[in-house]
């Protein structure tokens, strides 16, 4: 879907977190420099008056869900609830929506800033804004229990020409599997756990995402006879992509996102970052030093 095809309307009507308020305490305000202004208006200033902040997530846990009770969290959110207290705004609203969606609805004014854990890529990077990232992800594929299409990779998939790969609407594994040939071969699932589904239906032999987020679904439903491969790091066009996730912003919100990054990275240097996301199954060797500014830069041209 493209950002022209998305009214406001039509996107909170297919929002299933919607109405959901979040409360949040309050903390001291650190200092943020308001002076400098967005093409786009003041936006933290905004959202700073009224109180509360919207967060686009596409629930794939742990990066960023609402729990059972209601409640937005993930590493995601939990990181952005902490940096949007010291940037004085007490609550935060979620807004769910399918992973290919979170771009396009952010560009439209359905929330301000996306908290997904979405990998910062140059072609993203042409279509909003990055903070700084706050984990690196290596891949895996989920396969039925015995792995019988004995594939380990994309690689091995592309090799194999009888296997079907799945893959999650808007990825950045959809663009992989496209750019090594295998868009006759993909099937799209707007979510985790419709992949999950979709192997133990026989509709992909595998379906390929991240460690952390396929780690997961599997651990919420032991009993399904599905198996994860081993952690890798897919080779695409020569080039080795460790996925590193962050938080995104629009395009003419380059003060609001410079706040925002500030804050992540003084958590990054005291260790706040990697205690909050912790419990979300991250670990040291998920901790970035790359910059967005690196990641933006596109090396294919
Ligand atoms: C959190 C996440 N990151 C990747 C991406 O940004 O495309 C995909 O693996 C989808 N989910």
């Amino acid at each position: 879907m493209c950002a022209e095809h998305v009214t406001r309307r039509n996107f909170l009507r297919g929002t299933a977190g919607g109405a959901l308020a979040v409360a949040i305490g309050v903390s001291a305000c650190a200092p943020v420099d308001l002076t400098a202004q967005d093409a786009g208006g003041d936006l933290l200033s905004r959202i700073r008056d009224r109180g509360e902040v919207n967060i686009g997530i596409a629930n794939e846990s742990p990066y960023g869900f609402v729990d059972s009770a209601g409640r937005i969290t993930g590493e995601a959110p939990e990181l952005a609830r902490i940096i949007f207290q010291r940037l004085g705004v007490e609550r935060m609203n979620p807004r769910v929506t399918d992973f290919g969606s979170l771009i396009p609805a952010l560009q439209v004014g359905v929330f301000d800033v996306i908290a997904a854990g979405m990998f910062i890529t140059p072609a993203r990077c042409k279509q909003i804004l990055f903070s700084d990232p706050e984990y690196q992800a290596p891949q895996t594929l989920l396969v039925p229990k015995g792995n019988p299409k004995g594939v380990n990779t994309l690689d091995d998939i592309v090799a194999k020409k009888d296997v079907r790969v799945g893959l999650l609407t808007g990825s950045a594994e959809t663009t992989y599997a496209d750019a090594l040939g295998l868009k006759d071969r993909s099937v799209i699932f707007d979510s985790v756990f419709s992949g999950l589904d979709g192997i133990l239906a026989n509709r992909a032999d595998a379906f390929a995402l991240t460690t952390i987020s396929l780690r997961d679904a599997v651990s919420k439903r032991p009993d399904a006879p599905l198996e994860l491969t081993p952690a890798y790091v897919p080779i695409i066009e020569g080039e080795q992509k460790l996925g590193c996730g962050a938080f995104g912003f629009r395009r003419d919100q380059r003060v609001f996102r410079d706040a925002f990054n500030a804050e992540l990275n003084r958590m990054r240097a005291n260790g706040e970052l990697l205690a909050t996301v912790r419990p979300f199954g991250f670990t040291e060797s998920e901790m970035t030093k790359l910059t967005v500014a690196e990641l933006c830069t596109d090396t294919s041209s």
